[in-house]
């Protein structure tokens, strides 16, 4: 059986990040995932890989708590958080980007993340409350758009980012909720190839420097080989291996479940 904590800077006995036990989600007669069992230490960044439809954004529904699984739980620092809402989840520390874009295009993108910084300190997000310059959430936006590098971007309009710029935003939104788990839902889908390698090195920056666990999907496997610790394969519905990204690769398993795609 794989050591699931391997590599953990946490320390051994330490409660992983996140954990999902036994996750399995039936619909109708589909078994569309089926006891997934993995560990993500605290500060590790693992990826999650496998051909199309073998239930990658399933898993992360799962855990994000749009969706309910019909056997199995969710775990948050040692936390079972499986009946717990998305925003409960939010609250405890677990936070999601999402594939299609949750930005407000005709705000600004400090105004953007004020927003996000506001809900995060005093709660329902509200338009007459919104955030005054030099309040404590417009600090806080500040500060996370110099994280994600954004920070010559401040007044320009969000629905006028190249995309790449527009996948950082979304990073800094989800900054502001300040989460100790990040999962990052296919980050480079759609970015130029020119705004790769600056959106990877925020990603990097988000375990690196700042200490956060985090969980991806991503289909661009240079960049996700590049970046993460380790990598789950899932293959209809089923946890085929959890391993470093050089194991992963080397395994006749993951290439046959590939066969007839570019791995
Ligand atoms: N609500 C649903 N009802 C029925 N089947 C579903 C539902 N949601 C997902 N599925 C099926 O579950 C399987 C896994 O889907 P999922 O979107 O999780 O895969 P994926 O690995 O993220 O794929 P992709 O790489 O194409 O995004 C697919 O066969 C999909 O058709």
């Amino acid at each position: 059986m794989t050591d699931v904590t391997a590599g953990s800077s946490a320390g051994a006995r330490a409660a992983p990040a996140l954990e999902v036990r036994d996750l399995s989600l039936r619909i109708g007669g589909a078994q569309i995932l089926q006891d997934i069992s993995f560990a993500v230490p605290a500060g590790q960044i693992v990826g999650v890989i496998g051909p199309n439809g073998a239930g990658k954004t399933t898993l992360f529904n799962l855990v994000s708590g749009t969706m309910t699984p019909t056997a199995g739980q969710v775990l948050l620092d040692g936390q079972d958080i499986t009946g717990r809402s998305v925003t409960q989840r939010a609250s405890a520390g677990l936070g999601r980007t999402f594939q299609t874009s949750s930005l407000f295009p005709r705000l600004s993108v400090e105004e953007n993340v004020r927003l996000a910084a506001q809900v995060r300190e005093g709660g329902a997000l509200s338009l007459t409350r919104f955030p005054r310059r030099g309040d404590a959430a417009s600090r806080r936006a500040v500060e996370l758009l110099d994280e994600v590098g954004l920070s010559h971007r401040l007044g320009r309009m969000a629905g006028d980012l190249p995309h790449g710029d527009k996948r950082k935003l979304e990073i800094a939104m989800l900054l502001a909720t300040d989460p100790s788990v990040v999962l990052l839902d296919e980050p480079m889908a759609g970015v130029a190839s020119g705004d790769v390698d600056g959106l990877t090195e925020v990603i990097r920056s988000l375990h690196r420097d700042h200490g956060r666990t985090v969980l991806m999907v991503e289909h661009h496997m240079e960049v996700l080989l590049g970046l993460v610790e380790r990598v789950a394969v899932l293959h209809f519905g089923t946890l085929l291996t959890i391993d470093t990204p050089e194991a992963v690769m080397a395994d006749p398993t993951v290439q046959s479940a590939y066969l007839g795609e570019a791995v």
